[in-house]
């Protein structure tokens, strides 16, 4: 009796399908797949592939799990290629749980913390009057504006320093880094990932070593270079290699600060435009919604300037609304996944060290019993409720740069609705069912608005503050000597 209960607790894990799950992998996307599941199975699903990964759909598991028991479930699930060996360890959000990742997230709660971000609220306003001014003189530039305020204001959280375009050396230094990660984490692309014991291998054997390890030394320099320029600036904006600093020599080496501040360019930028994106999608295809935007907007501000972050807390609907959209189209649907790092119990099942652990947003923003109705876009629900931090993930692990990012969706969305009145442009109209996908980050497919002032002071406004914002961004511009 002893001997098949120890076998059948052993073997109590969450119901799902069994078997080959790649070939179905192949064939749709994971979060279709999940669903599928979720109907079948439940809300706690388990499958296999090549490691035991576990599905959280529900609020009740998700709290229970990823929020409460966070000394075991937050943790990454191993990247042998992209984070050990291409990055040497050193990339903060495919960290393994523990004392470096600690030390990591110091830095970014330093320099993106709710006090931290209000230290960047000057030049988001000042870029967003940019973008304002991009979009009056033509509108068809709002997917550009959008990605170039976005990345713009990544680099000045990082390294305190504008640039002016996408061909930036700062920008392409970034890209590519950033790129060269997503190439390597792609599944199924090294054998050593399925195979870790390769890394046994005595190291001249270990044939894919090199080229990575080649690629390591440019990402590096590519850091070092960025970051050393940041640190010899003699009166630097805020900026995390400011705050950084303090932590080279205790507990980080150059190095890996000058890995740390990179953090943002890879996780603040598609993920910011996505919601911009779904923003103004849901404006134009709920007009009655965005009458109220405007009423309010026009009725707090008037018509003689722009809105600023001081009017956010006077604006309640406007508020509810980003707060909708991100529940409507989370732009980080299976948030990014977890792993435990002990054997633990749920429900009656267990989870054994070494899980994958993914929450699934999605379902979760789309439970009937959180959100009554949950298909109908409608910003009242928000009304009254001011915490919403579910978009952001879990528990230890949760977005450590959200409060930049709601800062830089508000700045801009606000402004725009206020500037322009927006419609559907022929020829690719947005839609609520089109999506595309950056990695983890999904967003709307690609569309177009147009946009005509809403009357004849806006361009007047924009011209005058415009300038104005041109001159004072020079403050944030230098340059970098030996860019790569
Ligand atoms: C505005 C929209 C954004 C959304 C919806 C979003 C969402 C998320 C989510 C769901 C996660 C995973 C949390 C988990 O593991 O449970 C995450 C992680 C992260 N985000 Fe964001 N994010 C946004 C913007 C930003 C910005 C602007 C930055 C940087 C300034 C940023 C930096 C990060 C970093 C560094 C992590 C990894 C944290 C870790 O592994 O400890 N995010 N974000």
């Amino acid at each position: 009796v002893i001997l098949i209960h120890a076998r059948g607790a052993a073997h109590r894990l969450p119901p799902g399908p069994r078997g080959d799950v790649i070939g179905l992998l192949g064939k749709t996307s994971p979060l279709e797949l999940f669903e599928q599941w979720r109907e079948k199975y439940g809300p706690v699903i388990s499958f296999s592939l090549f490691k035991r990964v576990v599905v959280l759909n529900d609020a009740q598991a998700t709290s229970a799990l990823l929020d409460k028991r966070g000394d075991i479930f937050s943790s990454r699930p191993r990247l042998v290629v992209a984070h050990e060996i291409l990055s040497g360890g050193m990339r903060g959000i495919s960290m393994p749980y523990g004392a470096r990742w600690r030390t990591w997230r110091k830095i970014q709660a330093a320099g993106m913390s709710a006090s931290a971000a209000l230290m960047y609220r000057e030049h988001q306003t000042l870029e967003s009057t940019v973008v304002l001014g991009e979009l009056l003189a033509d509108a068809t530039r709002l997917d550009t504006a959008l990605r170039l305020f976005a990345t713009v204001v990544m680099l000045s959280v990082s390294y305190g320093r504008r640039v002016r375009n996408l061909d930036d050396a700062m920008v392409a230094g970034n890209r590519q880094a950033g790129d060269e990660f997503q190439r390597a984490s792609a599944p199924g692309k090294y054998l050593v990932e399925i195979f870790p014991f390769l890394l046994y291998l005595p190291r001249p054997l270990q044939w894919f070593r090199p080229a990575l390890e080649r690629i390591r030394a440019r990402d590096t320099r590519t850091y070092l270079t960025f970051y050393r320029a940041a640190k010899e600036r003699e009166d630097p904006k805020p900026c995390l290699a400011t705050y950084a600093r303090s932590e080279e020599g205790a507990g980080m080496t150059e190095v890996e600060v000058a890995y740390a501040i990179s953090a943002p360019f890879g996780a603040g930028i598609d993920t910011t435009v996505s919601t911009m994106q779904w923003a103004l999608v849901c404006a134009v295809l709920h007009p009655d919604v965005a009458q109220m935007l405007q009423t309010e907007l026009d009725t707090v501000i008037g018509r003689s300037r722009l809105p600023t972050f001081a009017d956010e807390p006077a604006l309640p609907y406007f508020k509810a609304f980003i707060k909708e959209v991100m529940r409507f189209r989370p732009v980080v649907p299976l948030a990014v996944p977890h792993a435990t790092t002990a054997d633990s119990a749920y429900a009656g099942y267990d989870i054994p060290a070494g899980t994958t652990v993914y929450g699934n947003i999605e379902a979760l923003m789309k439970d009937p019993k959180i959100f009554p109705d949950p298909e109908t876009f409608r910003p009242e629900r928000f009304l009254g409720h001011d915490d919403f931090a579910l978009p952001f993930g879990f528990g230890r692990r949760v977005c450590p740069g959200m409060h930049i990012g709601l800062q830089s969706v508000f700045i801009v969305v606000a402004r725009i609705l206020w500037a322009f009145a927006l419609s559907p442009a022929s020829g690719a109209e947005p839609r609520l069912d089109a999506y595309v996908s950056l990695g983890l980050t999904r967003g709307p497919a690609p569309f177009a608005v147009s946009l005509r002032a809403r009357d004849g002071d806006v361009a007047r406004i924009l011209e005058e503050e415009g300038a104005e914002a041109e001159r004072r961004l020079g403050e944030w511009e230098y340059e970098i000597n030996g860019a790569a």
